[in-house]
């Protein structure tokens, strides 16, 4: 067995009775039943995910951002550079992206993955020592960024002229992004974010939500980093252009390792490899924007249950975002007109995650803190109201 067949093989569905406990639990501590709303939801699905109530408090968090190119890019979908992919690496790795900004925000750690960056990458980044030349402390929080140097390509292809990817680049990717949640998690992640950073990825991101989901490119094709209506259209006809190449427009049903090699990103398919990771060693996934939400698409179509452990971060600005949260079925817990990726959405929501274990391990019950319940007859519904 290869590591993408052990990795979900391994995968098993959440467990029920720990959701029960966390649901019992939930129902007698010290406030009116339901009144915190999804956090309830999110704190029985993190139960479950971990086989226990309360589940481990979801930390420390590790973000992982993968970088990598896209051969789409030639079509005219953007406005930016190619080469910003890897200027903002270096960005990253040099702690001035947003992403370092909210990592420190929620004191999480941050590793750079090169997948697929076009451009060489100079050597001369940082590789994970504290700014005093000191090794990281172990702690992770407040490390510099260290760069995992995992290239399988030097980006994709165009996947208007031909597969964005080889078979095999795909599953390597994959395999990279499990390996990745290994490590992270064997260094004592006990929460995993997947970043982005990829220019032109939003169009690779339209084309799988449209695969998946069997969506018209025109519902699920977004402005991305800003694109004028012209440019827009382009994009939407290059989506379709794409999908009608692959044989993937809508009703044709999508293989996930196919359709991720046609019109994915060789970082979608990390992340979705990563997805897969986590789950397999059941440790929970806040999900980020549209890049996050078109590979988890891929990593449900390849394990249903690998999305168990998924909460979605947020819901991104982008169409194809809020398509592809529909059909995974999960609900943002924030909702800003974000449209940045890098995991940055994923991490304002973490502590939203983290708050609603927390209540699982600290509010005091009815019974021990000797607060009454209330009295009358009403039906418990869950709902909070009488
Ligand atoms: C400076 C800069 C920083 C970014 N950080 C994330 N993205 C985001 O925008 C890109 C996708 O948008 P599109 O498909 O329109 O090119 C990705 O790199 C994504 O991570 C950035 C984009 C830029 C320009
Ligand atoms: O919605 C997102 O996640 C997004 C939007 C634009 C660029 N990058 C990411």
């Amino acid at each position: 067995m290869d590591l993408i067949d052990e990795t979900i093989a391994a995968i098993r569905p959440l467990d029920g009775a720990a959701m029960r406990d966390a649901r019992d639990h939930q129902a007698r501590l010290t406030k009116p039943p339901g009144s915190l709303g999804v956090l309830e939801e999110v704190s029985v699905r993190l139960a479950g995910l971990a086989g226990q109530c309360p589940p481990p408090l979801p930390e420390p968090a590790a973000v992982a951002v993968f970088a990598a190119d896209h051969g789409v890019h030639a079509q005219g979908v953007t406005p930016w550079p190619q080469e910003v992919t890897a200027q903002m690496v270096a960005n990253f790795l040099a702690g001035g992206a947003v992403v370092n900004a909210f990592a420190a925000q929620v004191g999480a750690r941050v590793s750079v993955v090169d997948v697929g960056v076009a451009t060489e990458l100079d050597g001369t980044e940082p590789d994970g020592t504290e700014p005093d030349g000191t090794e990281p402390d172990g702690t992770g929080a407040g490390d510099a960024p260290g760069l995992l140097r995992r290239k399988i390509a030097a980006g994709t292809a165009d996947m208007t002229a031909g597969p964005a990817m080889t078979a095999g680049e795909a599953r390597r990717a994959v395999e990279t992004g499990i390996e990745v949640a290994r490590e992270l998690a064997a260094d004592g992640a006990g929460c995993l974010i997947a970043g982005d950073m990829g220019i032109a990825n939003t169009t690779a991101s339209a084309a799988l939500i449209a695969a998946f989901t069997g969506l018209p490119p025109e519902d699920v094709t977004g402005r991305g980093t800003g694109i004028d209506d012209a440019t827009h259209a382009h994009k939407v006809e290059i989506v379709r252009a794409a999908l009608a190449r692959h044989g993937l427009a809508a009703g044709h049903g999508a293989a996930p390792m196919e359709t991720l090699a046609a019109v994915g990103g060789l970082e979608h398919a990390a992340i979705a490899g990563f997805v897969l990771g986590a789950a397999a060693l059941r440790v929970p996934v806040v999900l980020d924007g549209v890049i996050a939400g078109a590979a988890a698409l891929a990593a449900a179509a390849l394990c249903p249950d690998a999305l168990g452990g998924c909460v979605a971060g947020h819901r991104s600005a982008e169409p194809g975002h809020a398509a592809a949260l529909r059909a995974l079925g999960l609900r943002p817990l924030v909702d800003l007109e974000l449209r940045l990726g890098e995991g940055t959405g994923a991490l304002l929501a973490l502590p939203l995650v983290q708050g609603a274990v927390r209540v699982l391990h600290e509010v005091a019950t009815f019974d021990s803190a000797g607060v009454s319940e209330k009295s009358g007859g009403a039906e418990e519904d869950g709902s909070g109201r009488p």
